[in-house]
């Protein structure tokens, strides 16, 4: 660093111009606004010289500029440290009003906006030896169109100055911005979310701690918040009082405090009342791992009888929530942003939690009634139902899009499909089938969902396969397929065969060796991206279907027409072909109904 002083400094004393340089080797303490020691300086000189000085100052406490005249911009051209749009320059300039106030001037206050300053400080005095006073300016909020609102404070004696936190100020102003600058891209404020998760007991075997915080983590940013922190504790038990140990409550409340947290999400499900007792002593909003994944499935929830389902499940958790409530109801409620059950729906009492909860149930089963009709009809149509099963972002959607050339929703989020989608799907054979997206399973789903979305899942119950779809490029792929299977049985599906597709091999660096380790009958690796293995799988997907079927040739007499009409129907006639005799009819169809058409078969030539 050369000292330079910047401005006009012609006809300065070399005397002076030698205490303006000696003005760098001055450091002040970090998150400190100025020293008593600097004001004086400042003072001295711009009184010997009749002039303003300035000095730049960064937030270690460094003298990065030192200037004379009243072009404040001069020497600030090359700082560039503007950091990221909502942040602050860093850069906090003081400088001397050397006859006049120490109020703020038009000129200081528009360069404190253009340049993002920290801070804009002047300083003036009422005669050489008087201790000198300070006004500061700073840029405390941001227009709706994201334009700088300074506000000027002070005078403070320089004394004063010196002793104002200025680094915690600081912070507190970015946070402050960043938070609406977020909000502005966004379109609403998006909450800052701290995670906790307990590791307790000796149960690891299914997902670890850290593995189950950081698909927590994509939780809550699926569910739009921003996750500023994941704290984990070990722990014997769990605490009765407040889940985790006070002292890693004190711990949170804090940084709760620091951080300007929102709301607390909790890897586990907590009781009612453990859950208000934290709230207390964390000051913030409290949602537990069901109460969160309740809240995304509100958020997705499009069909009216996916809307009923959830908020259901929804009024059910709630329920033994809301016991003597009052304040808190209504934010215990809400989800992460507004969503949950509407605010009203939650000054309701008790009983009339309980009259929606009949209703919704009443709904429910009505529309169960109208599926379960169609599933018949499905079954007597005898087109085969192959649905798709699988952990949440596993690519059941990409699968789905990939074989019946659909664009149907799939994004890299947590739980993207909730409402069952149906497609057909035609096999090389002539055959076609109906392929059905499903909601992604995740490891302890809240078990009000798997009974609320009992009905809608009931498609997965009457399915003649099911594809479980796996992506084999996440580390804990093994997991989640234990977690997919322990659901299946929780839904009561046993019976029907099941077909795994290793999917996302493209993410592999090598999968030659993962396909060969596949020999097993029933699975297969695919890319739902590249299309890797598509035609395999639908190949695969024929021939089980087509399992127990049988390709006969039948000599149908033109009398029988019926007959014929019926194999139509039940069978996949392949051709046909009007003789003298009768029709000749090439047929697939199920084994045991070749019996029935004994009279009319005729040899393979
Ligand atoms: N690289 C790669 N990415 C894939 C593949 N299949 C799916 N994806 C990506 O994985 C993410 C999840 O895909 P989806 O199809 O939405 O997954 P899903 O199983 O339907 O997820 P949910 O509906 O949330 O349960 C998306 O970002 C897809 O683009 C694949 O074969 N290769
Ligand atoms: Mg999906």
């Amino acid at each position: 660093m050369d000292n330079i002083v910047y401005g006009k400094t012609e006809g300065i004393k070399k005397r002076v111009l030698e205490q303006l340089q000696s003005l760098y080797d001055l450091h002040l303490d970090q998150g400190q606004l100025i020293s008593e020691e600097l004001a004086l300086l400042l003072r001295d000189i711009s009184e010997s010289i009749g002039r303003e000085v300035s000095v730049y100052v960064d937030r270690k406490g460094i003298i990065s500029s030192v200037s004379v005249g009243s072009d404040h911009a001069v020497s600030l051209q090359d700082t560039g440290s503007r950091r990221s749009l909502w942040r602050l320059s860093g850069i906090t300039a003081i400088h001397t009003h050397p006859s006049g106030t120490s109020r703020l001037s038009g000129v200081d206050i528009s360069t404190l906006k253009n340049l993002r300053l920290d801070g804009m400080a002047a300083l003036a005095w009422k005669d050489a030896e008087a201790m000198p006073l300070l006004s500061l300016g700073l840029i405390t909020d941001l227009t709706d169109d994201g334009v700088p609102v300074a506000e000027e404070f002070g005078p403070y004696s320089a004394k004063e100055a010196a002793r104002i936190p200025y680094g915690t100020l600081l912070q507190t102003i970015e946070r402050i911005l960043g938070k609406k600058t977020r909000s502005e891209k966004t379109g609403k404020e998006v909450e800052r979310a701290m995670l906790v998760s307990l590791h307790w007991g000796e149960d690891c075997s299914r997902y670890c701690v850290e593995d189950s915080v950081e698909e927590l983590a994509q939780l809550a940013e699926t569910a739009g918040a921003i996750v500023a922190a994941k704290f984990v504790q070990s722990r014997p038990k769990p605490d009765p009082v407040f889940f985790i140990g006070k002292g890693k409550v004190e711990e949170m409340a804090l940084f709760a405090q620091q951080e300007d947290i929102d709301l607390c999400l909790v890897d586990d499900d907590l009781s009612p009342a453990q859950q208000r007792n934290l709230e207390q002593a964390l000051g913030v909003r409290i949602i537990d791992r069901t109460g969160l994944i309740l809240d995304i499935f509100a958020k997705r929830a499009r069909t009216s009888e996916g809307k009923l389902q959830v908020e259901l499940a929804q009024l059910q958790y709630l329920l033994p929530r809301i016991m003597g409530q009052g304040a808190s109801l209504s934010r215990l409620g809400g989800g992460i942003g507004t969503r949950g059950p509407g605010e009203t729906k939650l000054e309701v009492d008790r009983r009339r939690i309980r009259d929606r909860i009949g209703f919704l149930e009443a709904q429910i089963e009505k529309m169960k009634g109208a599926r379960r009709t169609q599933q018949k009809a499905r079954e007597k149509s005898r087109i085969k139902q192959v649905c798709l099963v699988g952990y949440t972002n596993a690519g059941k959607s990409s699968l789905l899009n990939a074989l019946t050339h659909s664009e149907i929703y799939a994004e890299n989020q947590l739980f993207a499909t909730l409402d069952p989608t149906t497609r057909q799907l035609s096999l090389p054979n002539k055959e076609v089938c109906t392929l059905t997206d499903t909601v992604g399973f995740i490891q302890r789903l809240p078990h009000q969902l798997v009974a609320a979305f009992r009905s809608t899942l009931e498609v997965v119950k009457g399915a003649d396969l099911l594809l479980h779809v796996i992506d084999v490029s996440h580390e804990l792929h093994e997991k989640q397929e234990e977690a997919v299977l322990s659901v299946l049985k929780e839904l009561g599906v046993t019976d029907t065969p099941i077909l795994t597709v290793y999917n996302k091999i493209d993410k592999l660096p090598d999968h030659e060796g993962l396909k060969k380790r596949l020999d097993r009958e029933e699975s297969l690796a695919i890319s739902a991206r590249s299309g890797e293995g598509i035609p395999a799988l639908i190949k695969k997907i024929a021939s089980f279907l087509n399992e127990g079927k049988t390709e006969v040739t039948l000599l149908i007499p033109y009398t029988e027409t019926k007959l014929s009409a019926q194999l139509h129907e039940k069978a996949t006639v392949l051709s046909e072909s009007y003789g003298e005799k009768g029709a000749l009819m090439k047929v697939r169809l199920d084994k045991h109904d070749v019996k029935h058409y004994a009279p009319y078969l005729k040899e393979e030539t």
